[in-house]
């Protein structure tokens, strides 16, 4: 911006006063110049108007083309894995191509303006310093012969300064819907406010974990059909839900719900937190007392220690019980820096199993109330799962814990699953147990059935076992 800013403003004042002294220089000697100038200086301008107009436009959709090309290619070096696999080479190859000619069409179009322009003003120059010329011959017997070289000399460099000018200043003008494209972004509506709650929440809200639902509808834009349609029920604390349904169901909508991730005058009804209507509190207020697992784990560029703390709230020695708790332990000592060991972008340097365990981790020492798991074992090994599942027994146990799941022995344990069934709405919510007892019609009945027999039978037994344990627990506790 500097660049664009200051060096053709710098240049632009510059020309501004050596084309003042030429005009002045050739001025004085032939007079007759000054009466025939300002006509070529209207030609000037009125040619830089017509030009920045249209170029002005071109530049901004060649902007706005360019974008998709990038995103485009960072996008599918991202994928390429993918890409490869479902044999899409071409197919994103075309693509590619096809946002390399929407760009060059306005590109072409630009350059082929910028000729336009710079033709016309190389004409309106010739006939400048040909009418300053013939001045000179007309008046050759008042100047002397040095003096009329100067003076052809002069007006070349004064219309060539103009000309100079001239295309600066169109150029700013055209660089400027850079600004604009970046005032455009800076104005793109935003979430919710992120404002903290003063007076509203306690510092250690929430301290039960007890989560309700009432009537929510939520849409991710007014134009769409909802998602989650006036659903309602009750989680209490401690509870470990599993959340199950087909794909698209909604299952990810109920955690974007949960964070206040979409709002819009579509969204409707209220999630209830330990009494507190999350819509009445800030946004970093929620958040923070939140933890999610997500489906896809994120860390940033930078040390271990920054992907865990972020805030620097917490000591060497709590960060480091929290990744032996989470079995990273062994992988931490193994790295030179240890906690200063750097991530690259996307923690691609790690697998997805420890970027897991990492995020476990990262919840592990917010020591959240609430914790929610997106498919969190999806894309890890058996192994992987088996330490993660263990994490959360032993660690989150007075926690209350959502878990969206995609494997049904992930969540047979569970206190209770709430089966999301199309059109945005609860189909059952119940435990295991007592949903493959009452209801083996029911769709958590076939889904475990569909999974086989043998797996059916064990999921059955284990099913069976939890809601003993649970009654056991549930007599000791009263
Ligand atoms: N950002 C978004 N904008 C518009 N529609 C969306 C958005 N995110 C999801 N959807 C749509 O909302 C519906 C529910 O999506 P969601 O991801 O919540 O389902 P899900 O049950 O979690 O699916 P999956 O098991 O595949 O993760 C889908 O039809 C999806 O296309």
């Amino acid at each position: 911006m500097k660049f664009y800013l200051s060096q053709p403003r710098q240049q632009f004042f510059e020309y501004m006063i050596a084309s003042l002294g030429s005009l002045i220089f050739v001025g004085v000697l032939i007079p007759w110049f000054l009466l025939a100038f300002p006509p070529f200086l209207f030609v000037f301008f009125y040619l830089q108007r017509r030009y920045v107009v249209v170029s002005r436009e071109l530049k901004r959709l060649e902007a706005i083309s360019r974008s998709p090309i990038y995103a485009h290619f960072t996008q599918t070096l991202q994928g390429i894995s993918s890409v490869r696999a479902y044999g899409m080479q071409s197919k994103m190859h075309d693509i590619f191509l096809s946002f390399i000619d929407a760009n060059h069409r306005s590109y072409i179009l630009f350059v082929h303006m910028s000729r336009w322009v710079g033709v016309r003003l190389d004409f309106a120059t010739c006939i400048c310093v040909t009418l300053a010329s013939l001045l000179v011959v007309i008046m050759r017997n008042s100047i002397s012969v040095g003096l009329a070289g100067v003076v052809i000399v002069q007006s070349l460099q004064l219309t060539g300064f103009i000309q100079y000018s001239v295309r600066q200043a169109a150029e700013v003008e055209n660089y400027f819907t850079s600004v604009e494209r970046i005032n455009a972004y800076s104005n793109l509506p935003t979430e919710a406010k992120p404002d903290t709650s003063p007076g509203i929440i306690e510092k250690d809200w929430p301290s039960r974990g007890d989560i309700e639902f009432v009537n929510y509808t939520m849409s991710y834009r007014v134009d769409l059909p909802p998602i989650l349609n006036e659903v309602s029920f009750k989680i209490n604390a401690k509870e470990k839900i599993g959340i199950l349904g087909r794909t698209g169901v909604g299952k990810s909508s109920l955690v974007a719900a949960l964070f206040r991730m979409v709002e819009n005058e579509k969204c409707t009804g209220d999630i209830i937190i330990d009494s507190v209507n999350i819509k009445s509190i800030g946004l970093d207020d929620l958040r923070k007392r939140l933890s999610i697992i997500p489906q896809d784990p994120i860390l940033f560029q930078g040390s271990l220690r920054f992907n865990l703390d972020p805030f620097e709230a917490y000591s060497d020695v709590e960060i480091n019980e929290a990744l032996e708790r989470a079995h990273l332990t062994g992988k931490i000592q193994s790295l030179e820096a240890g906690l200063q060991s750097a991530i690259v972008q996307n923690g691609e340097n790690f697998s997805v199993g420890q970027r897991q365990l990492i995020c476990l981790a990262r919840s592990l020492l917010r020591r959240s109330r609430i914790i929610v798991m997106d498919e969190a074992t999806a894309a890890v090994d058996g192994e992987t799962d088996a330490i993660i599942q263990s994490t959360i027994r032993s660690s989150f146990e007075e926690c209350t814990m959502l878990t969206i799941a995609h494997r049904i022995d992930t969540v047979i344990d569970c206190d209770r699953v709430l089966i999301l069934a199309q059109g945005g709405r609860i189909a059952e919510f119940d435990s295991p147990h007592r949903l493959l007892s009452s209801n083996p019609e029911g769709i958590f009945a076939s889904m475990v059935r569909q999974t086989g027999p043998a797996v059916a039978q064990k999921l059955q037994k284990a099913a069976e076992d939890a809601e003993r344990k649970r009654i056991e627990r549930k007599n000791i506790a009263e």
